[in-house]
């Protein structure tokens, strides 16, 4: 078929958008979403970056939290002439959903991106390697219509049996999808990973807390590269606050990252928890508390083993750091939203203790 909007295909479009672009009038402008701030949209067309608002009569027609545009949606956009707010008009059909159910009675979903062609489900292989979690994104990825690869990271930390080991229990559960693997240090395995992502497709990484992933985009993206080019002439206007969360890589390839990636997922994650620190959590049965949370109580069994070099203190970091995270992702997304700022302290306090 032909494609009347050639142009946009370096952002990901294609004949599969192309078909379903009817919505759009002849002087809209169809643009992908990089970014959302509350009703604050930041898009991006061939042209260039700029900031639009969901029109109020896509609002009145469209009710469900899902139904707004998020970050990676083709919207149809009707441009401003006096380049100032642009108004969407139109999402166009996804062809993929990253997306959590929310909480309560009503099957509602809060959408964390939408287009994403390849989800990386991030491990590390070091201490953060579980199968059955990973089983868990794999089901989510392809629930959400995505294709789903495995990338183990963090492999300069362990031998290359461990690893072998690693990817024959992968391979052993059935699991068919691409695993690769990487160190952020020593950069082994960055340009298999740089090579593999390929133009135009949008990649986003999902995987716990501490497994390497701000560390690896960073490195595709060279960060400092990207906070200069954010500051000099992208033509998102002189208050821009909203972080961009699609980016595009140097080799052309478009990659998604935003807070809500690190939740997904993480919902069910306990029982991966209990096995992952099964030695932590063996020796809590010691402490001198029932209810010992093993950050400061006094007879605390786990900060004995910890001070004693009996566990590591990397490992003891990771637990703690997990288990938080686990319990605030069990909450309802308003409880959350109230917690938010108390959490960001709690967890400063709680590292500021593991320092002492
Ligand atoms: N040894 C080793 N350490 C790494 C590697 N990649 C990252 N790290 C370290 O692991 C820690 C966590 O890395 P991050 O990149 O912040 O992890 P993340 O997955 O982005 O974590 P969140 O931002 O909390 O989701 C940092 O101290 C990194 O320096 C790696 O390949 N090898
Ligand atoms: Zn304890």
């Amino acid at each position: 078929m032909k494609i009347r909007y050639p142009d946009l295909a370096p952002l990901g479009w294609n004949e599969w958008f192309e078909e379903r672009a009817a919505e759009c009038r002849p002087g809209d402008t169809i643009a992908r979403v990089v970014a959302v701030d509350r009703d604050l949209l930041l898009v991006m067309d061939p042209a260039g970056t700029f900031r639009a608002k969901t029109a109020g009569s896509y609002l009145f027609r469209h009710h469900l939290v899902q139904e707004l545009p998020c970050v990676g949606d083709w919207v149809c956009v009707e441009k401003d002439p006096a380049g100032e707010l642009g108004r969407v008009r139109a999402v166009l059909e996804r062809k993929s959903a990253l997306r959590r159910r929310a909480a309560g009675d009503v099957v509602d979903y809060q959408m964390i991106a939408a287009n994403v062609d390849c989800v990386i489900i991030v491990q590390s292989c070091h201490f953060d390697f579980n199968v059955n979690r990973l089983e868990r994104y794999l089901v989510m990825v392809k629930d959400g219509g995505a294709e789903p690869w495995i990338l183990l990271t963090k492999t300069d930390l362990v031998g290359p049996e461990v690893l072998a080991s690693q990817v024959a229990q992968i391979r052993a559960a059935g699991v068919t999808a691409p695993v690769l693997t990487l160190s952020n240090v020593t950069g082994r395995g960055m340009a298999d990973l740089k090579q593999i992502l390929a133009p135009a497709q949008t990649y986003c990484f999902v995987g716990s807390s501490g497994v390497g992933k701000s560390t690896m985009i960073n490195h595709l993206l060279g960060r400092e590269l990207l906070e200069t080019r954010g500051v000099s002439g992208t033509g998102e206007g002189r208050h821009t606050t909203v972080r961009r969360e699609l980016l595009l890589l140097e080799g052309g390839a478009l990659v998604i990252d935003n807070p809500g990636m690190r939740e997904f997922g993480l919902l069910g994650a306990e029982s991966g928890m209990e096995e992952n620190f099964s030695d932590i959590t063996g020796l809590g049965t010691g402490c001198r508390y029932g209810n010992c949370t093993h950050t400061a109580e006094p007879g605390c069994a786990v900060l004995e083993a910890v001070n004693s070099g009996a566990i590591s203190r990397a490992h003891y970091d990771n637990y703690i750091k997990l288990r938080q995270e686990s319990a605030f992702y069990q909450m309802s997304y308003v409880e959350k939203r109230k917690k938010d700022r108390n959490f960001g302290k709690y967890v400063k306090s709680v590292k500021k203790q593991l320092k002492k």
